[in-house]
């Protein structure tokens, strides 16, 4: 399943007001943007597409690791969305989120929950059922009340089949609020998915108070977690270190491939959560994890991470042994993780050191490998 972005960030934030266009106010010290791009790149979503005013081009702040896309064709929301769409065209993904730039904090979960639901469904967004009581008003007067019953509030990102959603915005007027709009005119089925209270869109400046408060919270939100490996040396020609393979005088003993790297690791990820260890997920006593590729027990630990909300910080793995040398292989090694991992290369470290000598990686009985991991609330 390929995924993509669309965060669509053009408007000017009239209601809210202020100096600059919302999506570009500071928001416990970055742009609000930063935000939105960083909570999406932690849900796992790699290629993203950023549809920006003509007039923002040249900010500061603009988010690494994006598409830039400037706003051509109309000055309406609906119009960024259908460059956002334009720009993946060429390399066309199969499933696309569509996300407000102004709503800062999309939770991992949810965004999982968005794509498990268009394995059945065209389409699928995020809203919260409405619980307080509904009145129309006239005059500053109560003047009826409003049955709520299936009523949601709604929210982004949006998530679609890609061609669906393109040929939905081909057929379409114009004028829609949002892309569940543009894809029911189409006839598509869009699921509604649980949405996050979290997911606030900052609209007035009221909203913009509340995400600070909880942009502080949820900096305080971390988990931190470490691992420790060893695997022995036995006749062979090569071994895995952080998911590449390294040509070598001996090989790795393990049930598995022996990454002991990728295992000390996988025991971070799963250690910061408090569920267990790898043995625990992928017991050595099963005949159908005999020999397997380490990057299973790697995603598998992603995976629990963002299910349970989290994105993954930082990480620093060291490698204790006195050959074979890691530092010509250091490049490849945080490429394969961050790969693997689905987060950006710049959050992985990879770093070795011999032990002089000392001890069974000193006699080059084995290799030893150490990491930490760091979560903080998606
Ligand atoms: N021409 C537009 C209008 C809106 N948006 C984006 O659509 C999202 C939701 O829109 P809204 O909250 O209405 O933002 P603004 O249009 O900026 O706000 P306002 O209506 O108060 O001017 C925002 O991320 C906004 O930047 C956009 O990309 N292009
Ligand atoms: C798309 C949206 O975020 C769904 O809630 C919303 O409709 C966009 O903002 P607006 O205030 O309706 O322009």
């Amino acid at each position: 399943m390929t995924v993509a972005a669309i965060i669509v960030a053009a408007g000017r934030g009239t209601r809210m007001g202020g100096d600059r266009p919302k999506q570009w106010r500071d928001l416990a010290g970055r742009p609000v943007l930063a935000h939105a791009v960083g909570a999406l790149q932690g849900a796992g979503v790699g290629r993203i597409v950023l549809v920006l005013h003509p007039d923002d081009l040249d900010r500061a702040g603009i988010p690494q690791g994006v598409q830039v896309v400037p706003l051509t064709g109309g000055d309406t929301r609906q119009a960024s969305v259908r460059c956002g769409l334009a720009a993946l065209a060429q390399d066309a993904p199969e499933h696309v989120l569509i996300h407000d730039g102004a709503r800062p904090f999309p939770g991992a979960a949810m965004i999982g929950r968005l794509l498990a639901a268009l394995t059945d469904h065209p389409g699928a967004a995020p809203a919260l059922a409405v619980t307080d009581a509904l009145w129309r008003g006239q005059a500053g007067l109560v003047a009826g009340v409003q049955d709520r019953t299936a009523l949601f509030r709604a929210q982004t990102p949006q998530a679609f089949r890609y061609a669906a959603i393109c040929a939905a915005h081909g057929a379409h007027p114009g004028g829609a609020a949002d892309d569940v709009e543009v894809a029911r005119a189409a006839g598509l089925d869009v699921a509604i998915v649980e949405g996050d209270e979290d997911n606030l869109k900052l609209t007035y400046p009221a909203d913009f108070d509340r995400a600070e408060r909880m942009a502080k919270g949820r900096d305080m939100d971390i988990r931190m977690g470490n691992g420790f490996d060893v695997h022995a040396f036995t006749a062979g020609d090569h071994v895995w270190l952080c998911g590449v393979k390294l040509p070598h005088t001996r090989a790795l003993l393990g049930h598995s491939d022996a990454d002991v790297a990728m295992h000390a690791l996988t025991d971070a990820l799963y250690g910061a959560l408090a569920e267990g260890d790898i043995g625990v997920h992928f017991p050595p006593s099963d005949p159908q994890w005999k020999g397997a590729q380490s990057h299973i027990f790697l995603r598998h630990a992603m995976e629990r991470v963002r299910a349970r909300g989290y994105a993954l910080a930082n990480c620093d793995v060291t490698l204790l042994c006195e050959r074979p040398k890691i530092g010509p292989h250091q490049g490849a090694m945080r490429q394969a993780l961050a790969d693997i991992m689905g987060v950006e290369v710049a959050r992985i470290s990879v770093k070795a050191t011999t032990t002089e000598k000392l001890g069974f990686t000193g006699r080059e009985e084995g290799i030893a490998a150490q990491a930490t991991a760091l979560l903080v609330r998606a």
